[in-house]
């Protein structure tokens, strides 16, 4: 009986403990879906709600949107949303130092899935130019930013299965101005072992500026390596930083 009561108090002590090694999950706000297209379809009226109210306060909206494969059916729903298009702004959250028309171009991916119909009448602000390397153009990349473009009203990040968001990847070398919820930057030229050509992306303080935040996140990997972040307080991954800085929940969209 006695050493009964021993190990119970012990325990209770051992599990009061981890309680606190292990904190609570970063939280996001979950939207969990069936398939991808039901996704895409919940997505681009949410953006599209917040776009209308960001209109109806301001007369205008801004929204930065990623690239990659994930997003293309999300953008092309989008794109069919009935809002006054041309007092929209978009501007990718990064893109690859490639011509607008290459196969890896974000704002390709852009101009052909979002920038359809009457959404044609929005306007883009590419971050590439006609500038040999990212470096070369980032002050007016930076200065067109900073004074169209910000603050955002919308962001929607979606997450590569190595934590990376935007082109914010796990070897970034400037994670000062990076990653820091107040970065002195709104935009940073990247490059990366992780990708195979230079990169101009939003940094952490520019997303931040959005009072709405999707995570538009796809598959089983995916979601471990996002609750692996949410869960670690030692993750140095990008996706961390998000959950861990962001001045609003983050609402997740996930599907299988
Ligand atoms: O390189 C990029 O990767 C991420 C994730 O892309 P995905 O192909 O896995 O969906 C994307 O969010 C980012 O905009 C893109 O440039």
């Amino acid at each position: 009986m006695r050493t009964l009561s021993k190990r119970a108090s012990f325990n209770q002590a051992v599990a009061e403990r981890l309680t606190v090694l292990t904190p609570d999950p970063l939280p996001t706000r979950e939207h969990l879906f069936d398939d991808k297209e039901q996704l895409a379809v919940a997505l681009a009226k949410a953006v599209a709600a917040d776009l209308r109210g960001a209109i109806a306060r301001r007369g205008a909206a801004r929204l930065a949107v990623s690239g990659g494969t994930t997003p293309r059916a999300f953008l092309v729903d989008l794109s069919k949303q009935t809002l006054d298009w041309a007092h929209v702004t978009v501007v990718p959250v990064d893109d690859r130092w490639v011509a607008p028309d290459h196969p890896r171009s974000n704002e390709r991916l852009l101009r052909e899935t979002l920038f359809q119909g009457a959404a044609a009448q929005a306007q883009l602000l590419p971050l590439r130019r006609p500038a040999p390397t990212p470096e070369a153009a980032l002050l007016p990349v930076l200065t067109q930013v900073a004074n169209e473009a910000l603050p955002l009203d919308v962001v929607v990040l979606g997450m590569g299965e190595d934590g990376h968001v935007a082109s914010l990847f796990p070897d970034l070398q400037r994670r000062d101005i990076g990653l820091q919820p107040s970065g002195r930057a709104p935009v940073l030229a990247i490059r990366s072992t992780s990708a195979p050509e230079p990169r101009m992306t939003l940094t952490l303080s520019a997303i931040f500026t959005a009072p709405s935040l999707y995570l538009h996140i796809e598959g089983a990997k995916k979601r471990e390596v996002l609750d692996a972040a949410a869960r670690d307080p030692r993750s140095t991954l990008p996706i961390r930083s998000v959950l861990a800085g962001s001045p609003v929940v983050p609402m997740l969209y996930w599907s299988p």
